[in-house]
């Protein structure tokens, strides 16, 4: 095998000899700033590790890569928050939120929790949320109740003394450190601006399931039939069960399932739920390709189970959930989805492989959307529900009690909340559960706008399209009156105004459920997805691609074919389950709902003697 090229991870190019003796000075570095790739070739098909993602630019996709922006980041003095414009602080985002945002539950009449779910699963496959530990658990930025402002690392919310509810109680401080930083890792020096450390792929490529890197995804895999190692829990089949994340699992809750990325496949119970469909998929898979080609390999069928796997978890981002989100005219309108029985060859060799900065603070939105309570079901009968922040890092409870049965019901049947300025108590109030006295999930959102160093709202308005505003008044184009006016009276001036205080408060778009700017910040994002991604699933220039025949089997499939085969005690389906239930999307039986034809993967002309061992 050839030795890896050494990529700097930040700067995306082979590592200089200046470079290196900088890295050499701070500590672990080397392994933490440092991407090896091993050389592209033309044959392969996509890398668990991300690499080669688009061969010009071959570090970029891989974990440690940096998040692109569309634009410029702006922070204060050595990378501290940006000030105001007069060079204040900026406003209390908690003191923002309550402000123009209410606490409460509306149901959406259309979306079901499962879509929820989905949403919540494809946001933890491309950014890792590590930083969350550091401040739910380790640090503390509010002692005494007086936001710490010495430490860099602390950025607390300070809660006014009149807040709406947290008037009656003594906490006038929200505790929350920064995301981590190349500056943080010892990947940079404070002079430049601060980026974002994740670890994660930034791709939709199931990372969840697969892992992140070559070294994680060989300790998950079986190295028999091409599946990833299993085993069955009752008549569940589920990974080995002893990762150390689930620092919620209470007795009798033991397992906490070895996913590929464990951190994030066990953060919250929609994720870990969804992460177990695909995760059981792939196993099913590669048992049907083994049946159509008895010699094949171990290899050969992991990797096309996992292509396949990849293909229809990207078909289904792309056709069935975002594009309702977005509207389908739209979609297609923008390029994003397309209506065709053939290859959509979109890569663009210009595009570097990566997910947008903007994209991840913006789609925060979608916490407007996530059911603060989670509900069983069983047999079509309501049973109960589930505080969403008590099941945080906590698989076990799927074992006990046919939980993942019931709340697997309860994804098909529970709709998702109103898209609206109305979020969930357990949301606004205590989404770290009660690791800490309060907790609200729109302010921390907007207070991560900040943190990014992310330009004002104006300035997205110009490259979205919209006129940037000069006076208050020009906002009423995309934020009701009575909210600028509250936007009037907290900041001071127009330029202060935050990208993610406007996602959360600016009017749908028609036909779609999100406003202009995020419209515009998601339409940037797959379009990015699709044409930076070699591998991505409609691409037929490379040789490992699907054809067109796999290709349209793949077009097949649907949500609620991958619920049917991998869903505990599923027999029955809505044909479109990211929908609610209704008369027109009545469940029917899984039998009705179709899927792949894998006699479309015979090959009998591949046989291993020569093609490997
Ligand atoms: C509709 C489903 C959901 C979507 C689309 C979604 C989306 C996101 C996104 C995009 C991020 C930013 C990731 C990053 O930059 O690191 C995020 C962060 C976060 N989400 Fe969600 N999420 C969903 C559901 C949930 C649920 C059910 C919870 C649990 C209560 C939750 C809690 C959090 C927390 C704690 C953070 C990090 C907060 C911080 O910045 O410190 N989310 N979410």
């Amino acid at each position: 095998q050839e030795a890896p090229i050494l990529y700097d991870a930040y700067f995306g190019e082979p590592i200089t000899a200046k470079r290196n003796d900088y890295l050499a000075g701070t500590v672990n570095a080397t392994s933490l700033c440092i991407i090896p790739v091993l050389p592209c070739t033309k044959e392969e098909g996509r890398r668990v590790d991300g690499t080669c993602t688009n061969p010009k630019y071959p570090s970029r996709g891989a974990g440690m890569s940096p998040l692109p922006r569309m634009l410029h980041a702006q922070f204060g003095a050595g990378n501290s928050l940006r000030p105001a414009r007069d060079g204040s602080e900026l406003p209390s985002t908690r003191l923002l939120r309550t402000s123009l945002m209410a606490d409460g539950t509306f149901t959406n009449h259309h979306f079901s929790t499962l879509a929820a779910h989905f949403m919540a699963v494809a946001a933890a496959d491309n950014v890792d949320l590590l930083y969350l530990l550091r401040y739910a658990l380790v640090s503390d930025c509010c002692l005494g109740n007086t936001p710490n402002r010495v430490n860099p690392i602390c950025i607390p919310i300070p809660v006014p003394e009149d807040d709406p509810y947290l008037r009656g109680s003594q906490v006038r401080c929200l505790n929350l450190t920064r995301v981590i930083t190349y500056q943080e890792v010892g990947c940079l020096p404070n002079s430049l601006p601060a980026e974002r450390y994740s670890v994660v792929t930034p791709l939709l490529d199931l990372s969840l399931v697969y892992g992140n890197t070559e070294l994680r995804n060989r300790q998950i895999r079986s190295y028999n039939g091409g599946e990833l190692a299993f085993r069955m829990e009752g008549n569940r089949e589920v990974p080995q069960g002893n990762s150390v994340f689930c620092l919620n699992n209470r007795p009798p809750e033991v397992s906490c399932y070895n996913f590929g990325d464990d951190y994030q496949g066990n953060l919250v119970s929609g994720i870990y739920l969804t992460t177990m469909w695909f995760f059981r998929e792939h196993n099913r898979i590669a048992r049907r390709l083994a049946k159509v080609n008895k010699c094949w390999t171990d290899e050969k069928l992991f990797q096309t189970a996992r292509q396949i796997n990849i293909a229809q978890y990207q078909y289904i981002f792309y056709y069935e959930l975002q594009a309702e989100i977005l509207g389908r005219k739209n979609a297609l309108a923008e390029g994003i989805i397309y209506e065709t029985d053939g290859y959509v060859n979109d890569f663009d060799y210009r595009y570097e492989p990566g997910v947008l900065r903007e994209y991840v603070i913006g789609t925060r939105w979608f916490h407007t959307f996530q059911p603060g309570r989670t509900d069983l079901y069983r047999k079509r009968k309501y049973i109960g529900n589930r505080p969403t922040p008590d099941d945080e890092y906590r698989s076990g409870i799927l074992a006990i009690n046919n939980t993942e049965a019931d709340l697997t019901e309860g994804a098909l049947i529970q709709p998702g909340d109103e898209f609206d300025y109305v979020i969930a108590p357990d949301l606004t109030q205590r989404y770290l559960a009660d690791v800490q006295l309060a907790s609200d999930l729109p302010a921390t959102d907007m207070m991560r706008g900040r943190d990014a160093g992310l330009p004002p709202y104006n300035h997205y308005r110009k490259i979205c399209g919209l006129k940037p505003a000069k006076y208050w008044e020009d906002f009423y184009d995309t934020i009701d009156k009575d909210k600028v006016e509250v936007l009037r009276r907290i900041y001071d001036d127009i330029e202060d105004v935050e990208l993610m205080v406007a996602i959360y408060i600016e009017r749908l778009l028609p036909d779609t459920y999100v406003g202009p700017t995020l419209y515009c910040i998601m339409t940037h994002n797959f379009l990015l997805w699709r044409r930076s991604d070699k591998f991505f699933f409609e691409h037929g220039d490379f040789p490992a691609a699907l054809t067109i025949p796999q290709l349209n089997e793949v077009r097949k499939t649907s949500i609620a074919r991958v619920l049917c085969d991998n869903g505990d005690d599923v027999k029955e389906i809505q044909p479109a389950a990211f929908f609610r239930r209704s008369h027109r999307n009545y469940p029917v039986p899984c039998e009705k709902i179709p899927g792949i034809d894998y006699n479309m993967w015979k090959d009998e002309h591949w046989c291993p003697k020569d093609k490997e061992k």
